[in-house]
């Protein structure tokens, strides 16, 4: 393995109408512009959970509490600065309207229209994987 193991968390936001939530990285970062999942790195003495729950807060400025994380998958991919380890959780409940914060944009798409956004490599195999889950 080249580079550090990073852990980061992502919620898959599914609302009523069975669509799930992404947003859009804002510009001056890295892979900017993609498309990706809600949330983040993990921060020393955080859970994955607390760090998920905050992230929500500060990218959409909705409130998640940690018993509605219900763990989906997880995705595992060597880039070339690190190798990012990334658990999926899915979220079916919280509370406030998903606004765009620190990202440039946010929708809920059908499942099988995920795969038409540009999301960063790592995301393929999720992307595949829900849209499995999801299937009629
Ligand atoms: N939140 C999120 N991050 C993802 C996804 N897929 C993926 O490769 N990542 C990567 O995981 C890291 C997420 O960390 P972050 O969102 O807190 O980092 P950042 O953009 O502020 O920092 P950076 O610009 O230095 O990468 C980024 O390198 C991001 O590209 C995803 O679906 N959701």
């Amino acid at each position: 393995m080249t580079g550090k193991l990073l852990l980061v968390v992502a919620a898959a936001l599914v609302d009523e109408a069975g669509r799930i939530l992404i947003t859009q990285r804002p510009a001056g970062k890295s892979m900017a512009g993609m498309w990706e999942f809600p949330g983040g790195k993990v921060e020393a003495g955080e859970t994955p959970e607390a760090a998920l729950c905050r992230e929500l807060d500060e990218e959409l400025g909705i409130d998640a509490a940690e018993r509605d994380l219900i763990p989906l998958t997880f995705a595992s991919h060597g880039y070339e600065a690190f190798h990012l380890l990334m658990p999926l959780y899915i979220c079916r409940a919280w509370g406030g309207d998903p606004t765009p914060r620190e990202v440039a944009a946010v929708r809920f798409v059908d499942p099988a229209a995920l795969s038409t956004f540009e999301m960063p490599a790592a995301d393929a195999p999720l992307v595949a994987h829900i849209q499995s889950a999801f299937a009629g």
